[in-house]
């Protein structure tokens, strides 16, 4: 499945329960043996720990590290969880907290991300800092914003985000002391038509085409630093738009955007066990 050109490959292990070790996950991420993906997601049985939830969903880098949190991997096993209840709304368990999601189309979902996370520890950062202003040292991450949707995020606000070296800075960014956990990379430029034109270096991914959790960090980023209103603002990625609203009531972000699905089938070739 894919969100906006960032692709998974989604594997069921409710009914078979699959040892997924980092080996296998690596091969399966791999463009030249494997499927090939920027992120592998398993949907799993429910957690105790997760109140409500009807699964959980498991992510991994294509470097095969596990993570919290993942926007556009979110709506997609949403959509499949929704259709195979019939249901307009489901609520999924991850290791960044419990998401509730809701149909916004035919193809389209609702995420509430839940809150923004802005304090230096929750990022984390490796010491204190001020979040809204922090000089990474490498430009254009001079004066960038740190936010967390679970996952760590790190955005600069640049004049052209096309004419940006990402994939030569991208990598110093992702793994500078600054980041004990490493960090998603984004730069976006505010456009005079209020929107966002984002690009990301994701953690462990590299460039894709597009990322969820890191348009929520940009809008957020965005609105802490009265950049565009606080309210819904599109935000232009590689592949296409999201909607991201960062609600006053709360404090969490709401995700909206399309699903699709490019295959449904039986994983074999000799990858899983
Ligand atoms: N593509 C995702 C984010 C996937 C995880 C990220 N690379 C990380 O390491 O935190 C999204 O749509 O949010």
């Amino acid at each position: 499945m894919h969100g906006l050109g960032n692709d998974f490959v989604v594997i069921d292990t409710r009914a078979r329960p699959l040892a997924l070790t980092t080996a296998l996950a690596l091969r399966i991420a791999d463009r030249r043996e494997g499927v090939g993906c920027d992120q592998l997601v398993t949907i799993e049985p429910p957690r105790p720990e997760d109140p409500g939830s009807v699964a959980f969903m498991g992510i991994r880098n294509a470097d095969g590290c596990v993570v919290e949190a993942c926007g556009n991997a979110t709506r997609c096993v949403a959509h499949l969880l929704m259709e195979e209840a019939g249901t307009d709304t489901v609520t999924i368990g991850t290791l960044a907290g419990v998401v509730v999601a809701n149909r916004a189309g035919a193809d389209e979902v609702r995420v509430d991300m839940g809150p923004a996370r802005i304090g230096w520890d929750q990022i984390p950062l490796a010491e204190a800092r001020d979040t809204l202003h922090l000089d990474v040292g490498i430009a254009p991450f001079t004066d960038a914003v740190a936010v967390s949707m679970g996952n760590p995020h790190v955005v600069a606000f640049v004049c052209d985000a096309e004419a940006q070296g990402l994939a030569v800075f991208g990598p110093s960014v992702e793994r500078h002391a600054l980041f004990p956990a490493r960090v998603n990379v984004e730069i976006v430029t505010v456009r005079e038509d209020g929107r966002l034109r984002m690009r990301v270096w994701e953690r462990g991914s590299g460039i894709t085409r597009a990322c969820g959790t890191g348009a929520c960090a940009a809008a957020v980023a965005a609105m802490r630093r009265e950049l565009v209103p606080r309210g819904p603002v599109t935000v232009l990625l590689d592949g296409g738009p999201l909607t991201i609203d960062w609600r006053v009531a709360d404090d969490h972000v709401l995700m909206t955007g399309p699903v699709a699905t490019a295959f449904t089938g039986v994983l074999d070739g000799g990858l899983l066990p």
